[in-house]
């Protein structure tokens, strides 16, 4: 028998999820499979509900959720044998769409049932992991106010980067230290991913890779709201780098400090997070995730 266990964030995206056992019996034949599902109850609940399930001896565990979702269920499996599917339930859905993992429900379950595996890298800002990306500066204010907003649709996401657009200033000065060498002083924004897609098909690392060993990184230094809409216009048709101040890099490892301010404000996988440590160090993982393609 394989016991497959499913971790289910009902408020993820639209939060009009069917997943009940009945149903989930239908593609996944009685004879052959013992299904579980979980549902979370808090922000940070599907971390425990996932080591529950790794001590509960699961085959599979899977992700029904968006990007933060996956975040605490994939957290706690890194390291593991144990493969993690996914069905993309959230709103942005960053990393299911780099794995091409169907939004249909149906097509999804397949891809579980398929168990095709694939190991990918994973990212990590002081040891806290991040699958898709993590960021500073404005695109974590722009999370601030999507969170704020409470409701996590496309329009709710621009209006909150539209929101950043007219009033975010940099709070802490940071400098940052690339591969040890190269450092650059107190940007605008900060982005660092594994994944080529941000969420709602937006990119603004088009050529990252999920199994290249490297972190894509961009960095845009303090620049006018002029050019902040240029960049945002650039953003939607994936060419962030057609701004010339922008800066992309390729790297195993990044190094932040804080010069001035009381913390980070990050956003990991699209969740807000404010880290209060004067020096981060974020790196990668290589093929340290099992996942069901
Ligand atoms: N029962 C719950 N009530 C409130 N929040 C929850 C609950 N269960 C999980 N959460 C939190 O909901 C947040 C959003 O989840 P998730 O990211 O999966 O969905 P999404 O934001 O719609 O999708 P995406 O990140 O792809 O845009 C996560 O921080 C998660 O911890």
């Amino acid at each position: 028998m394989i016991d497959i266990h499913f971790i289910v964030n009902p408020i993820a995206g639209s939060g009009d999820h069917s997943f009940s056992e009945t149903f989930l019996q239908d593609y996944f034949e009685e004879e052959r499979y013992n299904i579980t599902i979980k549902s979370s109850g808090h922000k940070g609940h599907a971390i425990d509900l996932t080591k529950e399930s790794i001590h509960q001896q699961a085959d599979i565990i899977v992700a029904c959720g968006g990007d933060g979702t996956i975040n605490e269920v994939a957290s706690a499996l890194v390291g593991t044998t144990i493969p993690l599917g996914i069905v993309p339930v959230g709103s942005g859905n960053g990393l299911a769409c780099n794995l091409n993992i169907p939004k249909n429900l149906k097509k999804a379950l397949y891809v579980i049932k398929n168990n095709q595996r694939r190991a990918i890298d994973v990212g990590s800002v002081n040891k806290r992991y991040f699958f898709s990306n993590t960021g500073f500066g404005f695109t974590a204010n722009v999370i601030g106010n999507y969170e704020a907003s409470q409701e996590r649709t496309l329009l709710c996401y621009m209006k909150a980067t539209l929101k950043s657009f007219q009033y975010y200033f940099k709070k802490e000065e940071t400098v940052i230290s690339i591969n040890d060498d190269l450092e650059v002083v107190n940007p605008f924004l900060v982005f660092i991913s594994n994944s080529n897609v941000m969420g709602y098909n937006m990119s603004l690392t088009p050529k990252a890779s999920l199994t290249d060993g490297l972190l894509d990184v961009v960095i845009v230094p303090q620049i006018g709201r002029l050019r902040m809409l240029l960049f945002g216009f650039c953003v939607l048709i994936k060419r962030p780098e057609l701004l010339k101040d922008v800066k992309c890099y390729q790297t195993s490892h990044i190094k932040l400090f804080r010069k001035k301010g009381s913390f980070f404000e990050s956003q990991i996988d699209g969740e807000l997070s404010q880290i209060d440590t004067v020096e981060l160090s974020v790196s990668i993982e290589e093929k340290s995730l099992t996942v069901l393609v």
